[in-house]
């Protein structure tokens, strides 16, 4: 049977461990993830989040290892995604007098939608529950990263139930950030923030000084470990990633059919790399966006190169640049290079697809008929050191 987590007295994690996830719409969770519920054991009993539908038993398990499960008052919803709020049709069958508290009007409008009746009781931004010896306030998230998303915090506990916020695809058997490599959670959650929350760092910026503002020890997140050692480091990545404009750093990313944009691409990288500038060369026929896009996050520089294929740019490119776009990443000097045969529309195609990106075109397009010579990869060279 499956344990719940003693987290602080009386406060367990009742969540799932996702171990074999590998791709969550779209984003490659190479190391998995999980769906972290948690549940408060006071004069009221309270469950914040649910699971991923397909992990229901694993909830109620832990949930029972502690209680009845029909013993459950609230049961908060921090976020409607199916990945937080799937199992909350499962645990009411339990429960079904609870009170399902969520955000107003959008958690409400979409629970409802979702799920149908239930007792409701809808919050907004700065409002209070009581539970017995704690009280439990809600700071609405709009967009951080859905219009309902919120945040729960328990000033008793100095505890932040994030929900999404600071959150890792992450599986491992610790819950905690300081019983696992730190580097390796610091660089899932700056891959989360650059694959779900980079669109929306105005939001990411306002949520980070609003969370700032309280006296917080523990956070409890959405998915992967909880912060309880290094609040400070995981609060100053958010601090850097929705705010900093990204003073150096350069993404080289290609496809290439023959080599001849792979050989541009390798000159750029090692132009940046002479230049002093820590650069990243990625084929896209063996890097996954996801991974790309946590790179280009604390980037300055991004060139993006593509041979023409049938009049095109080639369908990996395209598809790269569109998530790029989707993500909107602010302040990035960008440039297009490539190599064709013909027509070579591809590096011009390129080129307003950064532009759409809201990018500075810091380089004209380098468009170079069949192999580059060595005059011609020299002359590339020079205009990148010269940027
Ligand atoms: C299937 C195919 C279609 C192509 N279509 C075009 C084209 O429409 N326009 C063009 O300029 N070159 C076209 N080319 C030529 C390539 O763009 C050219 O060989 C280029 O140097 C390849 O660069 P790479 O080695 O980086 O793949 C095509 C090549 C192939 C194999």
């Amino acid at each position: 049977m499956m344990q719940a987590i003693e987290m602080k007295k009386g406060i367990y994690w009742v969540g799932a461990i996702d171990w074999a996830l590998r791709n969550f719409h779209g984003y490659e969770t190479s190391r998995g993830s999980t769906y972290n519920a948690y549940l408060i054991i006071d004069e009221k009993i309270t469950l914040i989040d649910t699971v991923k539908e397909g992990f229901t038993d694993e909830l109620m398990q832990r949930v029972s290892s502690i209680i009845d499960p029909s013993k459950i008052d609230y049961v908060i919803s921090s976020h409607l995604e199916r990945d937080h709020s799937g199992a909350i049709p499962a645990v009411m069958k339990y429960c079904p007098n609870a009170t399902v508290v969520t955000s107003l009007p959008h958690g409400l409008k979409g629970l409802k939608s979702y799920y149908g009746e239930y007792k409701y009781q809808g919050v907004k931004a700065g409002d209070t529950i009581s539970i017995g010896t704690r009280t439990l306030q809600f700071v609405t998230t709009p967009m951080l990263h859905w219009p309902d998303s919120m945040i729960t915090y328990c000033p008793e506990e100095k505890i932040l139930f994030s929900n999404d916020a600071f959150g890792q695809h992450y599986a491992t058997s610790g819950r905690f950030d300081d019983e696992c490599p730190i580097s390796q959670v610091m660089e899932e959650a700056k891959k989360y923030y650059a694959n779900i929350l980079m669109l929306y760092g105005r939001q990411a910026e306002i949520a980070y000084k609003t969370v700032s503002g309280l006296d917080v020890e523990m956070i409890a997140t959405g998915h992967g470990v909880n912060w309880r050692s290094h609040v400070k480091e995981i609060l100053a990545g958010y601090k850097e990633w929705s705010t900093a404009i990204p003073e150096t750093g350069a993404v080289v990313v290609f496809d290439s059919m023959w080599h001849s944009t792979e050989i541009m691409a390798t000159a750029i990288a090692e132009a940046f790399t002479v230049k002093g500038i820590e650069t990243k060369l990625y084929d896209l026929k063996v890097n996954h966006i996801s991974d790309i896009v946590t790179e280009v996050l604390t980037s300055k520089y991004i060139a993006v190169g593509s041979p023409t294929l049938n009049n095109m740019m080639m369908p990996t490119v395209a598809e790269f640049l569109c998530y790029l776009r989707g993500l909107s990443p602010k302040n990035r000097q960008a440039f297009a290079f490539g190599s064709y045969g013909w027509g070579g529309q591809s590096i011009a195609q390129v080129e307003e697809e950064l532009k759409k990106c809201g990018f500075t075109i810091c380089l004209d397009k380098i468009r170079l008929e069949n192999i580059p010579n060595q005059k011609q990869l020299a002359e590339i060279t020079q205009k990148i050191i010269d940027l």
